[in-house]
Order: structure tokens, then sequence, then C-alpha cells
């Protein structure tokens, strides 16, 4: 089985990540919290109460994690490509697969990148939620003091499936999405790319980046749901399950609630994936 796309998905998501969480704490926190007037206010109030760090609150474990979150989805996604086509990365240019085939794929490194993100999702929202400010005397203490102690609070508190809260609705925003995610990145670097030669790395980074947008927009729904499915647990149970919380969220805040953080998804997505796919592209031409 060929390791370099999981060594190259490791690496091209761990550069990808650290330029989008500043988004992604004021997303999440836009999703969860009612107290900010819109995406300036959350900006201008973390930033007053917590300094730059409170935009970076929660980073240090999604770092260690997307080792395994995105070197699963790329080396599922291509391995799967190859049992379905019989075509290996390099071949896939002048043998291209069909589309269909790219979207099964996609959909299935979705699904498995899904359960292992789970967990360290669920730690990484409720670290970015907490908005005490650190290191500051005389203010009080945050819940969980890091990563190491959220999991284990969690754990003694809401037990082993505590951990996986939320982890249905991720399943259900990333399965489809991440199908389509491969679907347009291939579709657009075919559509600007001489046929059997490899795509520019500006086609790569432009292809990436609307490869991410599309499958945000798509995710955003779920991803509302998904935080907020994690979120709950933390001060007693205010959902009986996915179908309640979204229930409960459309009766009380309208058809809008689900489209919270799309803004920001899609603007944290354009570059988070352009440099994804192009050090992706890049680590995989220098192995060849
Ligand atoms: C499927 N969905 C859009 C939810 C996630 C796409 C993940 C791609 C990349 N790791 C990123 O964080 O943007």
């Amino acid at each position: 089985m060929p390791v370099e796309e999981f060594v190259a998905g490791w690496i091209s998501g761990a550069v990808g990540l650290v330029l989008g969480h500043p988004f992604d704490t004021i997303k999440v926190r836009l999703q969860t919290q009612n107290t900010y007037r819109g995406i300036v206010d959350c900006i201008l109030k973390t930033y007053r109460h917590e300094s730059v760090l409170g935009f970076f609150k929660g980073m240090s474990f999604p770092i260690a994690s997307v080792a395994l979150v995105n070197s699963v989805l790329f080396g599922v996604y291509s391995n799967t490509l190859l049992a379905l086509t019989a075509t290996s990365h390099q071949e896939r240019r002048a043998q291209p697969p069909s589309y269909t085939n790219i979207f099964i794929a996609g959909c299935t490194g979705g699904v498995l990148q899904a359960y292992c993100l789970a967990p360290f999702d669920l730690i990484k929202v409720r670290l970015q939620n907490q908005t005490e400010p650190r290191m500051k005397i005389g203010s009080s203490e945050p819940r969980y003091r890091g990563p190491v102690h959220c999991a284990a609070s969690i754990l003694r508190e809401e037990g082993p499936q505590g951990l996986f809260r939320g982890s249905w609705a991720l399943v259900l925003r990333d399965t489809p999405t991440l199908g389509m995610y491969f679907v347009t990145y291939e579709g657009l670097c075919r559509q600007y790319t001489p046929e059997g030669q490899n795509p520019s790395s500006t086609t790569v980074l432009v292809a990436g980046g609307f490869a991410g947008i599309a499958s945000w927009i798509t995710a955003t729904p779920f991803d509302v749901i998904k935080s907020r499915m994690q979120m709950d647990g933390l001060k007693g149970r205010k959902y009986r399950g996915m179908l309640h919380c979204m229930a409960s969220s459309f009766r009380q805040e309208g058809i809008r609630v689900f489209f919270k953080g799309m803004t920001l998804n899609s603007a944290r997505a354009f570059p988070v994936n352009a440099v994804t796919f192009l050090s992706y592209e890049y680590l995989l031409s220098l192995w060849r």
C-alpha cells in the first residue's frame, strides 16, 4: 500500500491548520455562544479580553491530531481510488478516474477521518469556548487547564462515550462533503490543465481553495449541530440527541441558525485548503 500519500497528507494538513485556526476559534464561538453581535464584535472581544493568544486556544491538540486525521483522509482516498480504478497517484493524470469513483473514494476517506477526528475535535471545541483570559492574576480559573486535563475530565465526568459526543453529526458533516471536496478539486484541475500534463502550482492553489469553500459551505449546517452537541454535556444535557438539537435550535433561532459560521468557514477554507493541496502535490512529486 503506498504510504507517501499518508505522509504528504499529514504534513500538508499541519501547514493548513495553523493558518486557519484563528478563523476557526471565532467561528466556534459564534456557533455556540449567543453573546456576540457578529464576526467583528467577536474578534474585538476576544482580542481585548484574551489578547492574540485567545485566537490560538485549543490549537496544540489539533496540530498533534492532524497527523492522523489528514493522513487518514488523503491516504484512504488515494488507496480507495487505487482499489477502484487500479491506477496509482502517478498514473492518474494520464488515465483520469471517473467523478463517481472520485466521489466514492472521497466519501470513504471522509467517514474514516470523521471517526478519528471526533475526540480531538470535541476537545478543541471545548477549549476554544473557554473565554477566560490566560495567565491573568485574579481572573477566574478556566474549567479545563489544557487538552490532556480536558480529555481526562470528560472521561471522568461523561464517560468514554462523552469523548464521542456529536460524532454522528460529524460523520454526516464530513462524508458527502469530502466526496465533493475531491470532485471539485479534480474537476477544476482538469478544466485548467492541458490533457496529460500536471496542473501548475497556481491551478492547484485555486482548485484546492475552491474545493475547500465548496465543501465547507455544504458542511456548515451539520457543523453547527456538531459543535452544539459537543458543548452539550458540559453543564448537564440540553439535547436528547442530534434530531432534538436540530429541532430545538431551529425553533429558537429560525433557519438562520444552520448558517452560523458560514462566512468564516469559507474565508478560512480558501487559504487552508489551497496550501494543503499545494504541499500535498509538491511532496508527492518529490517522492516520485
Ligand atoms: C468536510 N469539511 C468541509 C467539513 C472538512 C474539510 C476538511 C479539509 C481541511 N482539513 C480543512 O480543515 O478545511
